[in-house]
Formats: structure tokens, sequence, C-alpha cells
């Protein structure tokens, strides 16, 4: 039981952006992958996501190869995009439907979960309204309640803290580290690394495509020399720096 990727090579049409990247997840952890504006966290999720098409490698969950049995893989997925896609025509109480149907999920319990979680983030009282005209937050927060109602054993999120109110970033870190308490697996790109070292253990730097180096944020730190005193900004100067060096 865990989310392996390895080898992974891709990209768009013939250029590969990431390269020979290796990341496993197993059941309980949750694992950053960060990087610069361009690094390829993107690129990764799209892989994983079944949305584009690998050079080379293999990505599997639990057993269930991707590009053997897609339908399978992408069942234990559940996914929190970085801008929020919403379907116009639905209201909050049938996305919130939608995603029972699709993970198949016992209605009577899904629906405490679902009403428990809207609660959390103050969207009991707008279940007969439509998402898509919510304010950017609170389309944030759908994604986040559809996602985390889904149960599903991996959760894939895309930079979540961007139009979050402080609560809301609160209550999302707390199901992160809930969800790792229950046995899922948590996958988050972002550039928040203070708030994200609050839910997440371990972290990957993708550099130019590749995996450079992967462990806690301390360990991080002493793999690029920064000083305890130095700032997380300092991180992404020196990979700004490596960045440079590598394409003189
Ligand atoms: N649809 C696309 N077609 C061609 N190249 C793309 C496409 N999307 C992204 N790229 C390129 O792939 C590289 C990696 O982009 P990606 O979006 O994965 O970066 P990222 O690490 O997620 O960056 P950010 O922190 O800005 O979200 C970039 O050079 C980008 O220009």
């Amino acid at each position: 039981m865990a989310l392996k990727i390895e080898n992974l090579t891709g990209g768009y049409s013939g250029i590969n952006v990431i390269k020979n990247v290796n990341l496993t997840i197993e059941p309980g952890q949750a694992v950053g992958l960060i990087g610069l504006n361009g690094a390829g966290k993107s690129t990764t999720i799209k892989h994983l996501l079944g949305l584009l098409r690998m050079q080379k490698g293999t990505i599997t969950l639990n057993g269930v190869s991707l590009t053997e049995n897609p339908a399978e893989f992408k069942k234990m997925i559940a996914y929190i995009p970085e801008t929020p896609i919403l379907y116009p025509e639905l209201t909050l109480k049938e996305h919130l439907e939608l995603v029972m149907l699709t993970y198949g999920l016992d209605k009577d319990k899904a629906w405490a979960r679902a009403k428990e979680l809207c609660k959390m983030f103050r969207l009991e009282n707008k279940l007969d309204w439509l998402p898509i005209n919510f304010s950017k937050g609170m389309k944030q927060k759908v994604m986040i309640v559809t996602s985390f109602l889904a149960n599903a054993d991996l959760l894939v999120i895309d930079e979540p803290f961007t139009g979050l109110d402080p609560l809301a970033v609160a209550n999302f870190i707390d199901l992160v580290k809930e969800a790792v308490a229950n046995q899922k697996m948590v996958l988050m790109t972002t550039h928040v690394l203070a708030e994200a070292q609050e839910a997440v253990q371990t972290f990957a730097v993708l550099n130019n495509g590749t995996i450079e180096t992967e462990g806690s944020l301390t360990e991080i730190r002493q793999f690029y020399g920064l000083k305890p005193s130095d700032s997380f900004d300092r991180l992404y100067q020196i990979l700004n720096q490596e960045t440079v060096k590598k394409h003189d």
C-alpha cells in the first residue's frame, strides 16, 4: 500500500519537463513538493492524475498501475486544484452529491461528514447556492470540502493556501493531519513553507524537473547549507542561483 512514482519522465508534446522523478508516499505520510515557479510541480501532478502521457516510468497506487488500470487508479485519488473547478449549473448540495456518487459513498454517513465539513468552512447555509458565484476563497473551500468528503486513499493538493483566510488555513491543516492519522497519503505542492510544515513532515525539492533532495525541512535546509537564522526565502534564492548556474 503506497504511491510509487518510479523514473517518471514526461511533459508536453516531446518536451520532457520532468526527468527521472522518483517519489514514494506511504499510508500515513504527507509529502510536500516544493520548488521554484516552473520547476515541474504541476506537471508531476498532471501525470499523477493521468492528464499527460509519460515518456518513461511507472506510477502505481496501492499496487494499481495508472497506465494499466486508470479507472481503478483514479478512484483512489481526490484532487484539490490550485484553481477551483466547478460545474456552473450545480448547487453546492449537488456538488457534494456528485462526489458521493463518484466515489460510491454511503449516503447517510457521507451527508453527516459533508455537513461537518461545510460547517467547518462556514458553508453550511449555502447548500442551495451555486458555488460558481462564490468568492475566490469560498470556491477554494468547496474544493477542499468535496475532496475531503471523498475520503480517498491519496489526496493530491496543488497550492492550497492561496485565497484562504487564516481560519480556513488552520481548518485545512487540521484536516490534512486527520487524514494522515487515518493512514491516508497526501501530496501537496506549495510555496508557503511556514504553513505547510504544520501538516507535512517530508518535503521533496523539485529543481529543473528533477527531485534534488528529500527530507524534513531541517534536513533540506542543511542540504542547501542554510543557517538556522536564514528565512525560507533564502532557500528559494539558492534554488534560483543553482538554476541560473545550470543554464549558463
Ligand atoms: N501546457 C504546457 N505546454 C508546454 N509547456 C508547459 C505547459 N505547462 C507547463 N509547461 C512548462 O513546464 C514547465 C514546468 O511547469 P509547471 O507548471 O509544472 O511548474 P510548477 O513547478 O508547477 O510552477 P508554479 O510554481 O509556477 O506553479 C515550465 O517550463 C512550463 O513552461
